[in-house]
């Protein structure tokens, strides 16, 4: 399996769902759950870029999945404060620096800054806010990169729950293959220890009340 299939495995879309893919675009992982639901349930694919979100739901229609997915385009950030719609899953995909995929996006290894790692932990700090709204009490949250960067990945989660006492993480256990699964339950794989992509990915449970 890709690692794009690893990260919705994840997630662990189930028929009847309502999942919330707050970046979604180019729609990869939008696709692959909106084709675990089985016909049941849908998925809302947001992202802040027309021109990728567009391909996104023309890719839809190839696959017959246009029923499932809708497309809202829009600033995360903002949405968020807006709606009062709450949904089953919410996966943050977010952006990152790309550290799992240099190896097939070698403009990044020389674009990268000390300046843009800030503003990027920044901006997965507001992301990550912004998506926890949107999850009803007993849902779920799924935060991933394409990082190995523990900057962007343990330390965003560790510095989430502590903002948000009402989520609480948990072990991905069951839902990857136990080599892909680190000491404190994420996922990770890496270029060097799996020959795959380097990603991440963290389910985070919101309380009841
Ligand atoms: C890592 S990519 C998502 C890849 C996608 N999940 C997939 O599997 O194909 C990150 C996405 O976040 C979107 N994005 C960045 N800032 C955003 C914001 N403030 N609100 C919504 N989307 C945003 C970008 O346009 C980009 O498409």
């Amino acid at each position: 399996m890709r690692v794009q299939g690893f990260v919705v495995s994840v997630v662990d879309p189930q028929p009847g769902e309502t999942i919330m893919d707050c970046c979604a675009a180019p729609g990869g992982k939008t696709l692959f759950m909106a084709s675990r639901l089985a016909g049941q349930g849908k998925v809302s694919a947001l992202d802040i870029n027309k021109g990728r979100l567009r391909i996104l739901m023309e890719a839809a229609k190839c696959h017959n999945l246009d029923d499932i997915i809708t497309d809202i385009h829009g600033d995360l950030r903002l949405y968020a404060k807006e709606s009062t719609v709450k949904y089953d899953k919410v996966l943050l995909d977010a952006p990152c620096s790309g550290l799992g995929v240099l190896s097939k996006r070698a403009d990044l290894r020389w674009n990268r800054q000390f300046e843009d790692l800030e503003e990027l932990v920044c901006l997965q700090d507001e992301l990550l806010d912004s998506a926890s709204l949107l999850v009803k009490p007993g849902g779920v949250l799924i935060y991933s990169t394409c990082s190995i960067d523990h900057e962007e990945n343990e330390n965003r989660v560790t510095t989430f729950v502590q903002r948000h006492p009402e989520f609480t993480p948990q072990g991905v256990h069951g839902y990857v293959p136990a080599e892909f699964i680190t000491d404190d339950g994420f996922y990770s794989s890496s270029p060097t220890k799996h020959s795959l992509d380097g990603a991440f990915a963290a389910r985070l449970v919101r309380s009841m009340h």
